[in-house]
This record gives structure tokens, C-alpha cells and sequence, in this order.
């Protein structure tokens, strides 16, 4: 059986102590349940003596919570911890968690204590928590920078008071993995009724070291992590808990224990936090960042496509994104082009097929820097365009415009292999094109409809042109893409030409018509 390592998620207050990030009681609420969803251990829901209206959210959320314990936090003051106790009256089950500072600098520079002094607040904190709940947790502020010998005394000294979670916190994000590991298995160690309490840690990231401190930490003895969805926290920000989370449970080979959560909520919880206190997730972020389960490189998604563990470590609907993704672009590869294509229902006909279009996709993607499944569907319908009876080609296309002038297009066509180029002044880029185009091909066509669509979003995004030509009664449409406008609507215009001319000839044949 393995060891049980105990999730406390400070998120509702240590998270909300990351500037601007505070949260209305209702919004503390929801993800208070979305955390009970995940079966979060410990909910440290506020710190009730900070405002009323913490207060009232912290006796909300013990309120709302059936199956996690519902955590305040309180100076090693008596009115402070009343008003822990008294916001967690409603819970089914609570927590007391009181804190005081015991680095020679908290104590001499802000406390303005003795060290014997401290460990009587400490005392006295714990033994009136304990009136309220016998779930008392003493947390010795800033441990990371206070002497061991010290900490030992105080943790032993409020053991038998009564509180039985004792959490080491790198209130500053100062100590580095080894050593605050070490320091874990010292105080587990060296104090005597250690077994009484549950060691745990609670780590802050200003160094970028807070998950690597709390697994040290969990590999020396601490069964239980403060941590928050994505991080957040005062400052750099708390040990995330998606990262301990997934990391304890990837490599239980190596730690020995595991948690008891739904991983699968993680994304949910983290969308959640993000959208109420506004806080964008990083893409490359672990486990929550939108890139942490997509591969854009060939070698990568042609590993992926054979067998998912060549590139993951994780399955990323095990932390509740639907599926792993494959993000086409410039340094994808036939495989993933080939698989992405038949998902969105493209056969190819053969090898050449294939190489033609991925021809094009790379062409593509070296302008654009996101190749979205529109784009594909009108890399491929263009491709159909171009296998019909094309016997008119754009080849060049340069247009004049600027402020005051009128705008000017000249053009270069191939009609049944053979080069013609016209000029042509419109109101606009798109419509002094569109003349020169017809100016060679004289189809005496109407225009009847053109739109333009961004198929994505983005200035460098691919727009599709469409227009409509009728002529005699006949009427077609053509389409055409490109990331620059003016050429997708010369390319519209083309194929529509094509299309109006292949009826044209079946209607009348007649050899070496335009
Ligand atoms: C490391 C952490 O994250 S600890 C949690 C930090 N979170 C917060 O501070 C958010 C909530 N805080 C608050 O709303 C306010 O600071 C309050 C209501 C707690 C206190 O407000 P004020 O009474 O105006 O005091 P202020 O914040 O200016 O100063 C803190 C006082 O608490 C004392 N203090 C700090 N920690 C402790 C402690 N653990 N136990 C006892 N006293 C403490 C300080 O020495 C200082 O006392 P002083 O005024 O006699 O010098
Ligand atoms: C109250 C304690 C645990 C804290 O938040 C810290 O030291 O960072």
C-alpha cells in the first residue's frame, strides 16, 4: 500500500494574495467545489480575520465543502483565531491553521520578539485552535531562512500543544532542493514526537524552485504539499499543484506515494482559476499550458503517430484535456499532414498526391504561422480547382496603390500554355485586378457577387475570396486563397473564368478559344 501524500490547496489564499487576484465570496465558492470535485484534501479557503468579507467567504465555502477539509488561516493571536473558528463553524470538517514567524529576521525586524516569546505565542496559538478543532496546523513562518535548532524546539513545543500538521514553509523561495530536503528529514528526525504529526511544506517559487523543493521535500518524509492551480501565489507564486500532482503520480517509482485526486479535473480547475482572477496561463506552462500536449515538429508527431510514449510522458486526457494535439506548420512532416487530412475526410490518390499538396501546405505554412483545418479544407479545394479544366494560370500579379492615385493593376496570365499580360485601373487594388484579368480574357462576365472571408484570424491569415460570374444565363462560382487579399480574389477570379469557359466549351466547342 502506498503512503498518502496529503493535497492542501491554498489557491482561495495564497492565491488570492498574488496582486490583483483577490476573489468575491461566490467566486471562492466555485472553485471551492471545483476543487472538492478534484477531491482536493485540505480547502484553505481565506483568512478570516483579514476583512469581513473574507470572513464571510471562508464560512461560505465551509458551508458549500462536504467532502474536503475547510482550512483558515490565523496569526498565533487569539482574536485572530476566533474568527478562524467562528467562520468554520458550518464545516464538516476544518482545519485551524496558525502561523508565526521564526527567522532571525521576521522575528527581530517585524515580530519584535524573543525567540522564547515566539514559541509561547506558538504555543498558546495551537491550544486555543485546539478549542475549536482538533485539526490544528502550525506553520513556522519563513523556515526556509530560520536556524534548524530553533525549529526543532518550537515544532516539539507545539506537537504537544496539539497540532498535528506541522508545515515548513519557504515563505521567500530561498532554499534549494537538496538542502530543503535535508532540512525536512532533520525535523522529522532529530525531533522526538515527531510521529505525532504529519510533516509538511509549503513552497514559493522566487527563485523558480518551489515544485523541485516540495518533491525534495515529499522524497525526505513531507506527506503533505501547500500548492495552487497554476501557481499562483504571492509573488512568483505558490508550487503549483498540477505540477507536484503529476509529478508524484508519473514517477511514483521514485517517490513511493501518491495523492488521491482526480486528476482529471486539473484543466477544468485551471480554466477556472484563470478566467475568475484573470490570470493567462502560459502556453508552454506544465500540464495546464495550451502547448503541454501538442507537438508541431515531423519528427515529433511521426514519433506521437507510431506510439504516443515516444514524445509523452502523460496522456492528456488523464489531467482533462480531450485528447493530445498535433499542430501543423512549418516544421510538420508528411505523417502528421497525411493523418490531419483524413481526419478532416481527404483521401489522397496516391503518393503524388499527396506530395503535391504538402508541397503546398509547406508553401503555407512558411507564411503563416498557424495552419488551422480551414486552412487545410482550402488547400485542398484549390487543389480540385486546379485538376479541373484549368487552361487559364495566374502568373504574376503587381498592383500600384497608394493615397491620391488611382489604383493600378497589371497581370500576367498562361491560357492554354501561352503568356498574356494587361493593365487596368479600378477604384481599388481588388478591382483594378479583377479588370486587367478580364481585359485578356474578355468573358463580358457580371460580377454578381464577391466576399471575402478571413478563414482564420490574424493579419497574416489566409483570406478566401469568392465570386460569382454570370454570362448568358450561366452562372458559376469561384474561389480562391491567400494570405494576401488582392491575389486570392485575382485567383477567385480565374478559376471562376475556368470553370464558366469548361461550360462554355461543352456547350460550343471551339478550338483554341479563350
Ligand atoms: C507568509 C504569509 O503569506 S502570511 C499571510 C499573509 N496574508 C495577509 O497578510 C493577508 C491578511 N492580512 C491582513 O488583512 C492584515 O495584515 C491583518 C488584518 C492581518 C492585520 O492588519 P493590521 O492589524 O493593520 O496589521 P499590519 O498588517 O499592519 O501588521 C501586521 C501585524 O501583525 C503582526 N504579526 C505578523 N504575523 C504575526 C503572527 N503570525 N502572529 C502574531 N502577530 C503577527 C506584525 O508584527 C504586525 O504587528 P504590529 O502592528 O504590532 O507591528
Ligand atoms: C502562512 C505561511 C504558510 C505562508 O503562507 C508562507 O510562509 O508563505
Amino acid at each position: 500500500m502506498k503512503d498518502k501524500l496529503i493535497i492542501f490547496d491554498t489557491t482561495l489564499r495564497d492565491g488570492e494574495q498574488s496582486p490583483g487576484a483577490s476573489m468575491t465570496r461566490d467566486e471562492k465558492v466555485r472553485i471551492a467545489r471545483a476543487l472538492e470535485r478534484m477531491k482536493v484534501d485540505v480547502i484553505e479557503a481565506g483568512f478570516p480575520a483579514a476583512s469581513q468579507g473574507d470572513f464571510e467567504a471562508v464560512q461560505a465555502v465551509a458551508d458549500a465543502i462536504k467532502d474536503s477539509t475547510v482550512c483558515g488561516l490565523a496569526r498565533a493571536l487569539d482574536k485572530d483565531i476566533d474568527r478562524a473558528g467562528e467562520a468554520l463553524k458550518g464545516a464538516q470538517s476544518s482545519r485551524i491553521h496558525t502561523f508565526i514567524a521564526t527567522s532571525p529576521i521576521h522575528m527581530q525586524k517585524k515580530l519584535n520578539m524573543q525567540p522564547d516569546q515566539v514559541i509561547e505565542y506558538a504555543v498558546r496559538a495551537v491550544k486555543r485552535a485546539r478549542q475549536y478543532t482538533d485539526n490544528v496546523e502550525f506553520s513556522p513562518e519563513d523556515a526556509g531562512r530560520s536556524e534548524e535548532d530553533f525549529l526543532c524546539r518550537i515544532l516539539e513545543a507545539v506537537i504537544d500543544a496539539g497540532a498535528r500538521t506541522l508545515n515548513i514553509p519557504d515563505t521567500v523561495g530561498y532554499s534549494m532542493p537538496q538542502q530543503f530536503g535535508a532540512t525536512i528529514a532533520n525535523l522529522i528526525q532529530r525531533i522526538p514526537n515527531s510521529d505525532k504529526a504529519i510533516f509538511s511544506v509549503h513552497c514559493h517559487n522566487d527563485l523558480g524552485l518551489a515544485v523541485a523543493n516540495s518533491l525534495s521535500a515529499v522524497m525526505n518524509g513531507a506527506r503533505q504539499v501547500e500548492c495552487t492551480i497554476n501557481g499562483l501565489g504571492e509573488r512568483a507564486g505558490n508550487a503549483s499543484l498540477e505540477e507536484v500532482v503529476m509529478a508524484v503520480r508519473t514517477r511514483q517509482d521514485f517517490f513511493g506515494c501518491d495523492t488521491g485526486l482526480d486528476a482529471r479535473e486539473i484543466v477544468t480547475c485551471s480554466k477556472l482559476v484563470s478566467s475568475i482572477t484573470g490570470f493567462p496561463v502560459q502556453p508552454n506552462k506544465a500540464i495546464v499550458g495550451a502547448n503541454a500536449f501538442a507537438h508541431e515538429s515531423g519528427i515529433h508527431q511521426d514519433g506521437v503517430l507510431k506510439n504516443r510514449e515516444t514524445y509523452e510522458i502523460m496522456r492528456a486526457e488523464d489531467v482533462g484535456w480531450s485528447t493530445n494535439r498535433m499542430v501543423l506548420g512549418k516544421h510538420s512532416g508528411r505523417n502528421a499532414f497525411k493523418t490531419r487530412m483524413a481526419e478532416l475526410g481527404v483521401q489522397f490518390a496516391g503518393e503524388a498526391d499527396l506530395n503535391d499538396a504538402f508541397f503546398r501546405f509547406k508553401q503555407l505554412a512558411d507564411k503563416k504561422h498557424d495552419i488551422f483545418d480551414e486552412d487545410l479544407q482550402a488547400l485542398i479545394s484549390e487543389q480540385g480547382f486546379e485538376a479541373e479544366d484549368e487552361h487559364i494560370k495566374l502568373v504574376a500579379l503587381k498592383v500600384c496603390s497608394e493615397t491620391g492615385e488611382v489604383p493600378n493593376a497589371t497581370v500576367t496570365i498562361r491560357v492554354d500554355g501561352k503568356e498574356m499580360t494587361g493593365c487596368a485601373q479600378g477604384g481599388g487594388a481588388v478591382d483594378a485586378s479583377l479588370k486587367a484579368i478580364e481585359s485578356l480574357v474578355k468573358t463580358g462576365a457580371i460580377l454578381a457577387l464577391y466576399s471575402v472571408n478571413n478563414i482564420t484570424n490574424g493579419t497574416d491569415a489566409q483570406g478566401e475570396v469568392t465570386v460569382r460570374l454570370e454570362n448568358a444565363g450561366r452562372i458559376v462560382n469561384g474561389s480562391g486563397a491567400d494570405t494576401d487579399i488582392v491575389i486570392a480574389s485575382a485567383k477567385a477570379y480565374i478559376n471562376a473564368v475556368n470553370k464558366l469557359q469548361s461550360v462554355d466549351q461543352r456547350q460550343h466547342p471551339q478550338k483554341g478559344d479563350v
